[in-house]
């Protein structure tokens, strides 16, 4: 049922509703409403607010949907960073859900974003049916295991890590200083991976953090090589659990695990696996393919909690992005890409060769028709079009063209972003 009331007007923040708007914004994620003085100030100087929007009520004069975006850059199959405006705080009050409100700032944002000339837009859905519509498709997919040690058949004896690799315990200073770095090198080699700003680094290591976060402070560590170049870095937390007999229960909860080289990871996830009194890891978001399970004597000793889709993209230019990856063999394809909000919709010959992909508007027959949405599934190489043509999502028109897709746009990992945003 749609209200009478007069309809909400949406507009870009100034600093004067950024309380309001910090209230509206808890209304819609169901934390207690009213931020204090102390979160307002400490989260005014992040905010841009010329890519903020709300919506206000003309009667009540209050905010009652969020919405925001920021620059991001996305690590496409092969490595290229592309431009992405990432898509946050989307929130529509329970007094106004349903009247079309988030449909109106998405798409004054999605058109924004395509002026910039951003190539996608990305955004953590809530939900899964919440963004299809706006021409969204899941990119890329998380596994989360609970890793039970005393199941796992690991040597107890473990001590460090056998390649002449060193673990230390550091702080978060220091992880702000080094891990910007560090991350850069590895997102730069794993598709999927999303730029961090310093501000996350600060999120994440406890620096102007607002009470509202419930941070607290997590154990951090580095993996230097033999030859003590830093590959690698974990952020973990513990609980303090027992059981009744006096033994101990503790869990280990992996907040951010990244590493440049296979060695740092085996090596990182070997020592979370050894802590004593730690009898449970919690491995937190990994890419479906993490080596987790199977650095494991016992891989069944990591039970799967979560798997779920995570990143999804939205692509808002179809010729930069198919020419920014990268694709597993030679071969060319008529793609026919249909985009029912006008952004990037057409007919597009794209060509792959030894010396990088061209992707251009043609009037050739397609070989393949699909929705911009299912494009952005297929985008960090995490879908299959033979899976999508099955389901009658993707219509083949040229006999074999969905298997020789899949053989150009398939990568030999699996995407993964390990940020939620
Ligand atoms: C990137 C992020 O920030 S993810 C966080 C998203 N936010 C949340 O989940 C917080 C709680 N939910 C909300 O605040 C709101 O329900 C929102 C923002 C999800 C939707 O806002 P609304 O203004 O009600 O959406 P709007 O009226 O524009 O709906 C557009 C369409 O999406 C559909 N839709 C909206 N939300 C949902 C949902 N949660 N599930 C299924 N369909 C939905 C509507 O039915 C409508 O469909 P139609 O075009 O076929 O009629």
């Amino acid at each position: 049922m749609t209200s009478d009331a007069a309809a909400p007007v949406v507009r870009t923040l100034t600093e004067d509703d950024f309380p309001d708007w910090l209230r509206a914004l808890h209304t819609g994620f169901l934390r207690p409403p009213t931020p204090s003085a102390e979160e307002v100030a400490i989260r005014l100087p992040y905010q841009d607010f010329a890519r903020t929007r709300g919506a206000f009520d003309p009667d009540t004069g209050r905010c009652v949907a969020t919405f925001r975006s920021f620059a991001q850059e996305v690590t496409a199959v092969g490595g290229a960073a592309v431009p992405a405006s990432a898509v946050s705080a989307v929130t529509v009050s329970p007094t106004h859900r349903r009247r079309g409100l988030l449909g109106r700032m998405m798409r004054a944002e999605l058109a924004e974003s395509r002026e910039r000339g951003d190539v996608l837009a990305t955004l953590i859905a809530a939900e899964y049916p919440i963004y299809g519509r706006f021409g969204f498709g899941p990119a890329s997919w998380l596994t989360h295991w609970r890793v039970d040690l005393r199941r796992a058949g690991l040597d107890p004896r473990w001590s460090g890590p056998e390649d002449g690799g060193r673990i230390d315990l550091v702080d978060g200073a220091t992880v702000r200083k080094l891990g910007p770095e560090l991350y850069d090198r590895v997102r730069a080699v794993r598709h999927g991976m999303v730029s961090r700003s310093a501000r996350d680094w600060q999120r994440r290591t406890g620096e102007d953090v607002p009470a509202s976060d419930r941070w607290t402070e997590p154990f951090h560590a580095t993996y230097r090589s033999a030859s003590g170049e830093l590959e690698g870095y974990v952020a973990y937390a513990a609980d303090e659990t027992w059981d009744d007999g006096k033994q101990p229960m503790n869990t280990a909860t992996v907040r951010d695990l990244v590493a440049l080289t296979p060695a740092a990871e085996r090596a990182l996830w070997r020592y979370v696996c050894a802590i004593d009194w730690v009898t449970l890891v919690d491995s937190g978001h990994r890419a479906p393919d993490d080596l987790l399970p199977l650095l494991l004597p016992d891989p069944r000793a990591a039970r799967v909690v979560t798997h779920a889709d995570m990143m999804w993209v939205r692509i808002l230019d179809v010729v930069r992005a198919l020419e920014a990856r990268t694709y597993a063999t030679e071969g060319s394809l008529v793609l026919d890409v249909r985009d029912a909000d006008g952004l990037t919709g057409g007919r597009f010959l794209l060509d792959a060769s030894r010396d990088g992909a061209s992707c251009t508007p043609t009037a050739t027959r397609a070989d393949l028709a699909l929705d911009v949405a299912d494009l952005g599934a297929l985008y960090l190489g995490d879908e299959s079009v033979t899976r999508l043509a099955a389901l009658g999502r993707v219509e083949e028109a040229t006999t074999g063209a969905a298997a020789r897709a899949d053989v150009l746009f398939r990568a030999s990992r699996r995407a993964w972003c390990p940020d939620i945003f």
